[in-house]
């Protein structure tokens, strides 16, 4: 048995309860956006959990929620790594635009393709294979060699940059990914054997109303 990685989607942002299309835009949580993520921290303290270290990306809704879990389980100093490389997925021209909105514009099923396949980027902005092209080297060389060392590591990111790294762990096809969504606030814990792949997967919360 190796180490522990967990990873948590930002609480509620301003831009989420507006329906609007975020991508790098940087919008600060929500009242309940700041619920969720101290219940996710909450959720983390109960598991008793200790982290060693901390990466979340350069937006403020992840790194309010990184704090707020930080917090909860008493480490509210611990040595936390900022990057861009976890940034939420570049929404391009959508961003800024209502969800609703585009859906009248191109249709349910084009902004469904947009917002959850694989590799149909949006106009001017990123796929989730372009997000996970930025992700995925960056989980390689700065958190899996920690979490290998048995360390115990917290990632408070973003839906699609999560995502990916979701899709990696859970051995997801493009097909089953269309069909993964993450709550706001909820922690995922992985155990990792040595050789990186899962020994067990927990869920602490209600995955059930993400969309
Ligand atoms: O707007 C965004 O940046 C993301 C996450 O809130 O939206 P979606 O769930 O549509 O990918």
């Amino acid at each position: 048995m190796s180490g522990t990685l967990v990873l948590v989607r930002h609480g509620q942002s301003d831009w989420n309860l507006k329906n609007l299309f975020t991508g790098w835009r940087d919008p600060d949580l929500t009242e309940l956006g700041v619920e969720e993520a101290k219940r996710g921290g909450k959720a983390l303290a109960d598991y008793g959990i200790k982290f060693d270290i901390a990466f979340t990306s350069s937006l403020v809704r992840a790194q309010r929620t990184c704090q707020l879990v930080l917090d909860a389980v008493g480490q509210s100093s611990l040595e936390t790594t900022r990057d861009q490389a976890l940034n939420e997925r570049d929404y391009g021209d959508l961003s800024g635009l209502n969800k609703d909105d585009a859906r009248k514009k191109w249709g349910e099923e084009q902004v469904h393709i947009w917002r959850r396949s694989y590799d149909v980027p949006p106009p001017g902005g990123e796929s989730l294979r372009d997000t996970g092209a930025r992700v995925w080297p960056y989980y390689l060389t700065d958190i899996l060699p920690r979490v290998l060392s048995g360390e115990k590591v917290l990632v408070a990111a973003h839906g699609n940059s999560l995502r990916a790294l979701v899709m990696v762990l859970d051995r997801l096809t493009k097909e089953e990914v269309l069909n993964l969504n993450l709550a706001t606030g909820v922690p995922m814990v992985y155990k990792l054997k040595s050789d990186s792949t899962v020994a067990s997967k927990e869920v602490l919360g209600d995955m059930s109303g993400a969309h």
